[in-house]
């Protein structure tokens, strides 16, 4: 039964209005009226501050998006996700990431199953696993104990581990055998051919991290990891004893939701780790994903980023909507798409530590509500996910953020950073420099989210009058900032699950579903056809002009069989 689309709505309809009252009153205005707005539009949870005041709205805007998140019914569908409903429609499951992170003492039961048993079940091999790698007991086919690891995968198998191994960098544990974690992705095979350069065949181990383990850029890349440990390890140096069941028990670990055809491609039974058809892609690096993070930053911490995660999993479905950190930051990104027309939005981590957050944020958001029709199948006939991308800050700084202070689109954006680093530092000359630097950090990051909100109001014209046009800056563009009490496994698992939640909030009033990804799959199907005809197994007839030329121009540049 299709129901009256969202914004036609009373509360969508009351903010329309209300947005058109407003006009583009600026925020240095806002500013002046409302003194005391980070009091107003601050919240803290989680170990994390959000602070919402440089976002161009007022209290009865924020009163008017509130009813508008009730008018969504908002937190029936936050039950609903938490409570294990079909809430991916199209393919007919539960999303239950969050499932992932329950404390072992929990219980809950979906479709008469209780999942805190195997989810913990899974937690306990990885541990096993672990364990292994750091008491140097997993040994290569020739014996001598694996210290590299490279993981196999792509998007959701690759973006999420990849960024937090970057991210608890500093949280190596004090084990016998350190492993060195790499992350090959691309199905061209650049990435991986760096490694297979430098790496030792007898010390290396790979992980193929896949849900589905039919994704031919992971598929591929594996093949070519096989064919290396075969020519070095069973090549013309033999050695004694080593074969080829051997190689492939002893080098690969396979992370997927299909045990079967792990087992086609030769992964031993007991080096597969399974996680669930109800985990997406893009939201699981909770469980058996989270591997290559586990192996560098031991199980107690990946423990503390569960931990993380699942405190802001309480607070989403416990706190007040207007209190509510996730449904306060999608609201803010609902107001700025669909009320201000800000289709644009950048994420500026100030820690190089978040070097990979946009990346995966990237996948996390366009992949989930990059999306045009309601979950009854209708178009929308409102804007949904904004372009999103960023960088780190203070590198931004230096490239992009020309076009955010003076460029002519408007732009949301996020600034990330932790308040506190490097206190912890031994050496005192260097704690005191680098505690320097961090502050340095911090003071770009609140000045610019600052030039931003107030433009060129914040400094004095010059004395020879006013400034020449190319000297002006308009402000008045939209942020919020979020800082970390620090970065630790726990507050960093507090703010990929803030996100999530985000993402899910804004789903639900955009009346669509996060949870799939159909719009890839046309791509996948075209590019298996094009294979074929680039392989001179098709013809070429069929195909558009363009196409034909490009593919004829390959064929003109590679090397002829016989030449
Ligand atoms: O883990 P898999 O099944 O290899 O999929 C990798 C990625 O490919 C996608 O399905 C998109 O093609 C993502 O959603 C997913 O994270």
């Amino acid at each position: 039964m299709s129901h009256t689309p969202i914004d036609q709505q009373r509360a969508w309809c009351a903010l329309a209005e209300h947005a058109a009252g407003m006009g583009r009153r600026h925020l240095r205005d806002l500013f002046d009226e409302q003194p005391s707005r980070y009091e107003t539009f601050g919240r803290s949870a989680a170990g994390l501050t959000l602070d919402l005041s440089k976002q161009r709205w007022t209290d009865q805007t924020l009163e008017l998006l509130l009813d508008l998140a009730r008018e969504a019914d908002v937190p029936e569908a936050i039950r609903g996700l938490l409570a294990g409903e079909r809430v991916n429609r199209s393919e007919d499951r539960p999303a239950l990431h969050t499932a992932l992170r329950l404390p072992a003492d929990a219980r809950l039961e979906v479709e008469g199953q209780d999942l805190v048993a195997s989810v913990h079940a899974t937690l306990d091999r990885m541990e096993a696993m672990v364990e292994r790698f750091h008491n140097g007991q997993w040994r290569g086919a020739t014996g001598k104990p694996i210290r590299d690891v490279v993981n196999l995968g792509v998007g959701g198998s690759d973006l999420g581990p990849l960024m937090v191994t970057h991210a608890l960098a500093d949280y190596r544990p004090d084990v016998e055998q350190h492993i060195d974690v790499h992350f090959a992705s691309t199905m061209d095979g650049s990435q991986l051919a760096d490694y297979l350069a430098r790496l030792n065949p007898e010390t290396t181990l790979f992980v193929l991290s896949s849900k589905s383990f039919t994704t031919i850029d992971t598929l591929s890349n594996a093949r070519t990891a096989r064919d290396w440990l075969k020519a070095r390890l069973l090549g013309g140096a033999r050695q004694e004893g080593v074969d080829e069941a051997l190689l492939m028990r002893q080098h690969f670990i396979g992370v997927s939701a299909s045990p079967e055809k792990m087992s086609e491609w030769g992964i031993a039974d007991d080096h597969q780790l399974e996680f669930w058809e109800w985990v997406g892609g893009r939201y699981s690096l909770w469980g058996a994903i989270g591997l290559p993070v586990a192996l560098v930053v031991g199980m107690e911490h990946f423990r503390g980023l569960l931990a993380g995660a699942h405190e802001m999993d309480r607070h989403f479905r416990e706190a007040e909507l207007a209190d509510n950190l996730p449904v306060l930051l999608a609201l803010a990104g609902i107001w700025n798409v669909n009320f201000l027309d800000i289709r644009a939005h950048s994420i500026l981590p100030y820690d190089g530590r978040l070097e990979y957050f946009a990346a995966y944020l990237e996948q996390l958001e366009m992949e989930s509500n990059g999306k045009s029709v309601t979950h009854d199948g209708e178009s929308v006939s409102y804007s949904t996910c904004p372009v999103l991308w960023g960088q780190l800050g203070p590198n931004a700084q230096h490239a992009f953020y020309q076009l955010l202070h003076q460029g002519t689109q408007a732009v949301e954006c996020d600034f990330i950073a932790p308040k506190v680093r490097y206190d912890d530092v031994p050496d005192p000359a260097t704690r005191d420099h680098l505690m320097g630097q961090h502050r340095l950090t911090l003071a770009n990051c609140f000045a610019q989210s600052r030039a931003l909100m107030l433009g060129d109001a914040a400094v004095a014209d010059d004395e020879d009058g006013p400034r020449p046009g190319h000297r002006r800056y308009r402000g008045n563009q939209p942020s919020s900032t979020l800082l970390l009490d620090r970065l630790t496994p726990r507050t960093l698992g507090a703010l990929v699950a803030l996100y999530e939640h985000k993402v899910f909030v804004q789903a639900t009033i955009w009346d669509i579903n996060p949870f799939d990804q159909w719009g890839v799959e046309l791509g996948k199907t075209m590019a298996g056809e094009t294979q074929r005809i680039l392989q001179h197994e098709a013809g070429l007839e069929g195909m558009d002009d363009s196409t034909r030329g490009l593919i004829e121009a390959v064929w003109a540049a590679e090397p002829q069989a016989d030449a």
